[in-house]
């Protein structure tokens, strides 16, 4: 299949209420996603992304704001007038019908010459690797197969914008990363903007070039996966990409270089000074993997924050143990790599936590 024109979507200063705006589910939201951008919408159950994706594409109705496609406000415009799109979590497939006749569907109801439906529907089994399955009907496929089929028959009609809901969540674990790949690849071969809500952060952070944030219908943070991940702009983003540690408390003292930090159960701690930082509550947030663990009695380095602690919990993971470890009245998550060969931290043990200081983020809360 030939590359398709990319195209702009815009959402500018949008609001969605339902009845009669007593509830508010989207509020304010101004995004913009870039022509051929591989966008995700990540958020937790109800924060509005499914309503935002629906809403692109015409099944939703917003009461403020515009929807621009290609720099046209398609606000108002029914969702078979917009060339847009879709692939459901159900996959939507119909049963009776032949892989073939599923995908051509789209064709055949737009009155294509036949000619022209057979060589596009041949082309996008192809792109998804089930030509020889084309007999086949939907219950003779996996589910894996399934939701390639629902691709073609959504790419088939050449849409402006594919909008993928939570794809991949009736997959097994394994099928799931695989299909991930091959939706990402598909993505860049047709150059399709593509919107994917979805609520696994790791599916969201391997997929898309940037990725929107939601939480109570706001719009929390937007930016690429490691932007997101490296610099979260507040502790809910801070927990939802990826794992964290959020201490909170509240910085009483502003010195030279360093900062007082009273730390809620945890007591003092002295940090670098940071432009982020003001006096007054904050969050504290280092990720696991930036903590280094040692026993008691090691030397301290001055580029760590080091907290004592007693091991209260192991997890083996493979590549490697994840401790929670007891600070005062706090648990710290610290994952230390395993190597063959390495003896774990006993639960119990008495351990110093170093905090890499340049990996520490300050919160406003
Ligand atoms: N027709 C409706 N009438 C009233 N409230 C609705 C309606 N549809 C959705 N909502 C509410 O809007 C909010 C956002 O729903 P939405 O489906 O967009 O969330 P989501 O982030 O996609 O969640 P999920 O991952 O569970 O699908 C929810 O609180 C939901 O209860």
């Amino acid at each position: 299949m030939k590359q398709l024109k990319k195209i702009a979507v815009e959402c500018k200063n949008i609001g969605l209420s339902y009845d009669g705006g007593k509830t508010e589910v989207l509020k304010d939201i101004t995004l913009r996603i870039e022509p051929g951008e591989f966008f995700a919408l990540l958020g937790p159950s109800g924060s509005g992304k499914s309503t935002l994706l629906r809403l692109i594409a015409g099944f939703n109705q917003h009461q403020r704001g515009q929807l621009l496609v290609d720099g046209k406000d398609i606000t108002g415009v029914p969702p078979y007038a917009r060339n847009i799109g879709m692939v459901f979590q159900s996959y939507a497939l119909w049963p009776h019908m032949t892989i073939w006749d599923n995908v051509a569907f789209g064709l055949v109801e737009r009155r294509v010459d036949k000619a022209t439906v057979k060589q596009k529907v041949g082309a996008a089994l192809e792109l998804v690797g089930l030509a020889q399955y084309a007999n086949r009907r939907p219950n003779q496929l996996s589910g894996g197969q399934q939701q390639r089929v629902a691709l073609a028959r959504t790419i088939v009609i050449e849409p402006q914008v594919l909008l993928l809901d939570e794809p991949l969540s009736n997959l097994d674990k394994k099928l799931r990363v695989q299909m991930r790949e091959e939706l990402r690849s598909l993505q860049r071969t047709l150059g399709i903007t593509t919107v994917f809500v979805t609520h696994d952060q790791e599916e969201a952070m391997t997929t898309a070039d940037r990725m929107a944030v939601m939480d109570k219908g706001i719009v929390q943070q937007l930016g690429t996966p490691a932007a997101l991940f490296d610099y979260p702009a507040n502790p809910f983003v801070a927990n939802f990409v990826g794992t964290t540690n959020l201490l909170a408390g509240e910085i009483d003292q502003i010195n030279g270089d360093t900062v007082r930090f009273r730390a809620q159960g945890i007591g003092d701690i002295t940090l670098p000074k940071h432009p982020d930082v003001r006096a007054g509550k904050m969050a504290i947030s280092f990720r696991p993997h930036t903590v280094k663990m040692q026993v008691g009695d090691s030397v301290r380095d001055g580029a760590y924050l080091w907290l004592n602690g007693a091991v209260e919990h192991t997890e083996f993971l493979g590549e490697f143990t994840r401790y929670r470890v007891r600070v005062g009245d706090s648990l710290v998550t610290a994952d230390q790599a395993h190597f063959s060969g390495m003896t774990p931290f006993a639960e119990s043990a008495a351990v110093r936590l170093g905090v890499d200081a340049t990996q520490i983020r300050y919160l406003a809360v």
